[in-house]
């Protein structure tokens, strides 16, 4: 049964000093001007959902100016079970809580999913593969604990080594820690790989409604070992096939690329093997979109990921996320605006910010229960 937040409670986060939304139904639109909030409450509820910001916000940046914490709770209800879904930030640390017992973050992931979706994803199809990875990374931690933690344990290690490397460490000190990258690694390039052969047909298939079938979008990803240069720029997407290996594959790809490259990292002084150098991009027909997809392409690219997102979530967690969407519908023409709303009426519960109303049909309006900002309490 999919969980779904009836009420959000902020203290002294972000801008508010409190706040208090209750009631919640499928849809809440939060409507007001610039600087009015709208924004800050689409980030607390991914804060208590996904367990991140998108803002890659520090501790200090949430807490209200001049305050020493801040507190966000959520009540989650299923319709059986009843939840309390608490975060206090303190100083330079946050703690969760479940119905007052408190959580280690990875305890909590995947309770209540979400999906975001903000004009900075545009960056998802122009920016640098870094972010595709960050992205892919950050569903594969909501739908499966075990990716967060191996995830978290390979930047250590990667952060580790590139320590040692930077320090001109002995060889053999470098062989022991390449034994890990293979570990967490070969783990992690799995989990990726897996993740991404669901997400890929999805992404595929959204994108054909949404831009009427008029061009072909694969998306591919490339383990960092397969990868023959610094970008795949292969021009023609039957070059990326989905790849598939078993962590065995996986493991002994990985150590013979650390082998071979073993002196170019120690020369270089940082590590250039592994899964921090995975590709991931996409190409429409025969082009690669970051460089020659139109404004209009890359952001039809960006919804069909995050509406694929939102599926793929769905099937593994039997569970339809939240799905958070901040000022998207000035972006989006009418066809592409219609495709949202399709996505809309798909049962995930949804928060939509706007400065502007006339973008919502009345027939959808009628549906939601619409928050004026800046609220009066
Ligand atoms: N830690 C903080 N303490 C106090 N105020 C903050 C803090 N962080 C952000 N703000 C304030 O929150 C406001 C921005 O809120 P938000 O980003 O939610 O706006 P918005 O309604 O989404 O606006 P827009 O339509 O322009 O995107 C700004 O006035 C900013 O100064």
């Amino acid at each position: 049964m999919t969980l779904r937040i009836e009420q959000l409670a902020f203290r002294n986060f972000r801008s508010y000093e409190s706040a208090l939304l209750t009631s919640l139904g499928d849809l809440t639109v939060l409507v007001g001007e610039n600087a009015m909030g709208k924004t800050n409450i689409i980030e607390g509820v991914q804060l208590l959902t996904a367990l991140t910001s998108f803002r890659h916000a520090t501790i200090d940046q949430l807490i209200r100016h001049g305050c020493e914490g801040a507190r966000l709770q959520a009540q989650v209800s299923d319709g059986n079970r009843e939840l309390s879904l608490d975060l206090a930030l303190d100083g330079k640390v946050r703690k969760y809580r479940l119905n007052g017992k408190a959580k280690h973050p990875a305890d909590l992931k995947g309770l209540v999913p979400s999906v975001i979706f903000t004009p900075d994803d545009l960056d998802l199809v122009k920016g640098p593969t870094a972010g595709r990875r960050t992205a892919l990374d950050t569903l594969g931690s909501q739908v499966n604990k075990n990716y967060y933690v191996v995830r978290r344990d390979y930047e250590k290690v990667i952060r580790h080594k590139n320590r040692l490397l930077k320090e001109e460490a002995a060889p053999p000190l470098l062989e022991a820690i390449n034994e890990m990258v293979v570990t967490a690694g070969a783990q992690l390039a799995c989990y990726r790989a897996a993740l991404f052969a669901r997400l890929q047909p999805s992404i595929a298939e959204k994108y054909r409604q949404i831009s009427r079938g008029r061009e072909r979008l694969t998306a591919y990803y490339t383990p960092s070992w397969a990868r023959s240069g610094k970008e795949p720029i292969t021009p023609y997407p039957g070059a990326f096939p989905l790849m598939t290996f078993t962590r065995d594959e996986a493991r002994e790809a990985l150590a013979r690329s650390l082998y071979e490259r073993a002196a170019e990292e120690r020369r270089r002084g940082r590590s250039l093997v592994g899964p921090h150098g995975d590709a991931i991009g996409f190409f429409l027909d025969d082009q690669d979109a970051s460089l020659f997809g139109s404004q209009g392409q890359q952001r039809s690219i960006v919804l069909s990921y995050k509406l694929a997102e939102a599926a793929v979530v769905e099937e593994l967690l039997q569970q339809k996320p939240v799905l958070l969407l901040d000022d998207v519908m000035s972006e989006l023409d009418g066809a592409r605006r219609e495709a949202l709303v399709d996505a809309m009426e798909g049962g995930c519960q949804t928060f939509i910010t706007t400065a502007n109303l006339a973008y919502f049909d009345q027939g959808m309006l009628s549906r939601a229960q619409v928050v004026e900002l800046p609220l009066s309490v």
